[in-house]
């Protein structure tokens, strides 16, 4: 009789236990679609402020070479030296182990945090306050002098901030995993793109405002380190928010030991062929999209004869494609599939639209809107064509491996398009002839389509239906 009593009281705790669990779950932050959203836009914030400052020095080219003498290979540099420490010491890959060691918070405040410091330092080098023989000034004048003091802070600055940004937005993908899967992960992945390209647009259009600002044109680059400032404290509020659901979900973080990532998960992925023809396409593809970005607003300063505001402007019209059919895009994929032939549509618009910038004076407007929709294509299938290739537990590894290839083209291809502009127009000229950077940025997007067709093939033989709507794999 005894045992029959501790066998029911027994049987009534694990039923009860088991409840309370269900009920901790069903009432977890993460079943609240307002908290859900609203962690979205937090950690969306955190992005467009790394978006912004990436881009914010871009419309800007031709002020650093009235202030600083920045030639176009110097700015070219300037807009490399992001991705070095992704591509030599493949941080992003590295980032991806410690946030599997370390957990979101404290991978996620280090790397904002090294994204703010290098933010900080890049506009303390554009800063009077610097160039009145500020602090560093004396010791960057001190070697390589064919190199100005100012770009050598600036050049510091903006490694420090790549070796944060890269990083970052590969624990905001494991965020948006945490908080979304099971639910709209799809469309949550295509806002985070929208609200990071938002980053891009404001950059384009409120740097040229900026530096009109009475107090001088650095309130431009002050403002863009104060905006990642802003960033990291947003990220702090984040943290309060993932460290309750942690707890109410009685779980470390999201990462099981078995996620945890092993060398021979780079080996599998090197043998697959469908993963090396996607990171291929990832390369050449970015490498055709954010160089030429970056020197776009300057492209259509000179080729137009625009004002600084107005190729701002234009520039800032391919973000803002981009912000409306991501999601858009991201939702027929998920809904009808076709995700192989959308990147192969994608590619061949973005050859079309660079071989008009190089030969033709058609209107830009029109031409940006339409590379919007080149940048949404791909995106929107090639990301969670990924998830299709590769087991679940290896996405982190697998998206780290491909940002650190990717930047290998965003270090070379800024530093090639300044070094042919350069060799390519006359010393001191007053009006920059783009066609033969515009022609290498197309030749990139002619290797894009050849590995989007070559995705396509492969899949017919691998199998992993990237043809194929979303749920149905
Ligand atoms: C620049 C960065 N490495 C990058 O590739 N960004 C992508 C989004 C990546 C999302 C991965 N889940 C972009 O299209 O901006």
């Amino acid at each position: 009789m005894p045992s029959e009593k501790a066998f029911v009281f027994s049987v009534l705790l694990i039923t009860n236990t088991k409840l309370m669990n269900t009920e901790a779950l069903k009432t977890s932050l993460r079943d609240n679609p307002f908290t859900r959203w609203a962690m979205l836009l937090t950690v969306g914030f955190v992005l467009a402020a790394n978006y912004y400052f990436y881009d914010a020095l871009s419309p800007l080219k031709s002020t650093l070479t009235k202030e600083f003498g920045f030639t176009s290979t110097d700015f070219g540099l300037f807009v490399s030296v992001y991705s070095i420490p992704n591509v030599f010491f493949l941080m992003a890959v590295m980032g991806g182990i410690i946030l599997d060691k370390l957990g979101i918070r404290r991978t996620g405040f280090m790397f904002i945090a090294f994204m703010t410091l290098g933010a900080l330092v890049t506009a303390y080098g554009a800063s009077d306050m610097y160039r009145n023989n500020g602090l560093g000034y004396a010791f960057m004048s001190s070697f390589m002098p064919g190199y100005s003091p100012e770009l050598k802070m600036m050049l510091l600055g903006r490694f420090l901030f790549g070796l944060g940004a890269e990083t970052s937005i590969v624990v905001i993908s494991k965020i948006i995993v945490k908080w979304f899967k099971g639910k709209e992960l799809a469309l949550a992945f295509g806002v985070k793109l929208g609200l990071a390209r938002t980053g891009s647009f404001l950059a384009f259009n409120l740097s040229p405002i900026l530096i009109e600002a009475e107090a001088g044109w650095t309130v431009a680059t002050w403002f863009a380190a104060f905006f990642v400032t802003s960033a990291l404290l947003v990220f702090l509020i984040y943290m309060m928010f993932d460290l309750k659901l942690d707890r109410q979900v009685e779980h470390g973080g999201l990462l099981s030991k078995s996620e945890e990532f092993q060398f021979s998960d780079l080996t599998k992925l090197l043998m697959n062929r469908s993963f090396i023809y996607v990171t291929l396409l990832c390369l050449t593809f970015y490498s055709a999209v954010f160089p030429f970005l970056s020197f776009s607003a300057d492209f259509f300063l000179n080729k137009f004869g625009m004002s600084i505001k107005e190729s701002g402007f234009i520039s800032s019209l391919l973000p803002v494609g981009t912000m409306i059919f991501t999601p858009l895009f991201g939702f027929f994929v998920d809904k009808y599939g076709k995700a192989a032939s959308l990147m192969i549509y994608g590619s061949l618009i973005l050859v079309t639209v660079h071989l008009i910038f190089a030969f033709t004076g058609l209107t830009p407007y029109v031409m940006m809107v339409i590379l919007g929709v080149a940048f949404s294509l791909v995106p929107a299938a090639m990301w969670p064509s990924v998830a299709k290739m590769v087991d679940e537990t290896r996405i982190g590894s697998a998206y780290g491996f491909m940002f650190s290839v990717q930047n290998l083209g965003l270090w070379a291809f800024p530093i090639l398009a300044g070094v042919v502009l350069d060799g390519t127009n006359p010393e001191g000229t007053s009006q920059l002839d783009y066609t033969y950077t515009m022609l290498m940025f197309a030749c990139l997007g002619v290797f894009g389509l050849l590995f989007a067709l070559l995705l396509k093939r492969e899949d017919k033989v691998s199998g992993y239906g990237l043809e194929l709507p979303s749920n149905s794999k």
